[in-house]
């Protein structure tokens, strides 16, 4: 399977496209649209999460509630594009534009990106880099989960530490209700509350906040991905998709950074036979050993940087004039922690939906339902 997704921050809409989909997997807006919900919410999100409803039309590819085969084209309207229209025209003049964009705003893509594609106006620059792009992202994601779920694979992410704040240990996927009811997306109220406090703090003070996300995944069949090659290894195939997570600076499987620090006999995972069946008592790979499923869970972390758009400036320089000036501020979020899992558990449901096919393949998706639990069975024989 492949994608593309298209779209600026502020121009008319987003648009997606996926091949190479099976067809007969049941598909609608309600699959899609309340992921795009929940990437909006979670608390320190900025103004613009006000103006959106995100809802995703579905264009190709799909008729009476299932995939054709056909490529599946799905289109987010940005209702904030109204506001932009001028500023954002494709046709020619209106220069300088309104909100032109020349303090250059250390965090983001402006400078790099100013020089790398010769733009003045950074605005050219921001509108393609803002996170605006995930809800693509997550709309193709949630197609993704949906193959996933007709096979079997349960997904779940929660926020394990936001502004420095830890919630407590103790993920429970008979608690997801929990993280769903919690617009901090962590199971631990106590840490909520304060993490609450923390971003309307930074708030206040100008500033941002970052944090660390968990994503997991249950139900994988043994040997998705592969050791035989560095482009098939599936750990490095899911830190991909994490690290191309805007503000996403860091990645694990297992507790990767713990573990570098103890013995390995602290750290592997002892093998037993009981009841016809291979054992593991413990799961600090976090799923994956070279580069394959194991058939554990999988457990990735991702950390996020705090946001980089300060409402109390960092000093910067305007690429107009050269002299010292104040970062722009543009309407920002605190924090967007929160949706970060969202988005990331999303991603990584794409990944593998697209390892299952790789090693399953199949047109339709009860041939691949077939071949799975074929799969599964072996395991079990062998
Ligand atoms: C859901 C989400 C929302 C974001 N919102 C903002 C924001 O409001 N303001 C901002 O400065 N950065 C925001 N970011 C992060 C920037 O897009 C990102 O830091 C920037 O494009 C630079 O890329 P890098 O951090 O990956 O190097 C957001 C990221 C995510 C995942
Ligand atoms: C639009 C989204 O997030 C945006 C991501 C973002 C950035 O710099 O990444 C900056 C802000 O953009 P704006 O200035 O339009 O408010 C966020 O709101 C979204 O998540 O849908």
């Amino acid at each position: 399977m492949r994608f593309l997704t298209a779209g600026e921050s502020h121009g008319p809409q987003l648009t997606a496209i996926i091949e190479g989909l099976p067809s007969q997997l049941p598909l609608g807006k309600a699959d899609i649209d309340p992921w795009l919900r929940k990437r909006q919410g979670g608390y320190g999100r900025g103004r613009r999460m006000v103006i959106e409803t995100d809802e995703a039309q579905i264009m190709s590819g799909v008729r009476a509630g299932r995939t054709t085969g056909a490529p599946v084209t799905l289109v987010i309207p940005n209702r904030d594009h109204r506001n932009w229209t001028e500023i954002m025209s494709p046709e020619p003049g209106g220069e300088p534009r309104k909100k032109a964009l020349t303090d250059a705003r250390p965090g983001h893509a402006d400078l790099a990106g100013g020089i790398k594609y010769r733009h003045k106006d950074l605005r050219d620059v921001l509108e393609r880099a803002s996170a605006r792009e995930t809800a693509a992202r997550v709309a193709v994601g949630s197609v993704a989960l949906k193959l996933l779920s007709e096979l079997g694979v349960q997904g779940a992410n929660h926020v394990v530490s936001l502004g420095g704040i830890e919630a407590a240990e103790g993920f429970d996927w008979d608690r997801l209700d929990a993280i769903e009811e919690n617009d901090l997306r962590t199971p631990d109220a106590d840490a909520a509350a304060r993490m609450r406090e923390r971003i309307d703090a930074a708030k206040v003070a100008g500033d941002t906040l970052g944090g660390i996300l968990e994503v997991r995944f249950r139900g994988l069949p043994v040997g998705l991905g592969s050791f035989a090659h560095y482009d098939r290894k599936l750990d490095g195939r899911i830190a991909q998709v994490c690290m191309s997570l805007q503000a996403m600076k860091g990645v694990e499987i297992g507790r990767a950074f713990d573990q570098a620090r103890v013995p390995g006999s602290a750290v592997h995972d002892a093998i037993a036979y009981r009841d016809s069946t291979y054992v593991r008592d413990t799961n600090r790979a976090g799923g994956l050993e070279a580069g394959m499923t194991n058939g554990e869970e999988l457990i990735v972390r991702v950390a996020m940087k705090p946001i980089a758009t300060l409402m109390t400036p960092l000093p910067t320089v305007n690429v107009m004039t050269h002299e010292a000036s104040d970062a722009a501020r543009e309407r920002s979020d605190t924090t967007a922690v929160p949706a970060a899992g969202v988005i990331l558990q999303t991603i990584i449901g794409w990944v593998l939906a697209d390892a299952m096919l790789e090693k399953f393949g199949g047109d339709t998706l009860p041939e691949l339902q077939e071949r799975v639990a074929a799969a599964r069975a072996y395991e079990q024989a062998y």
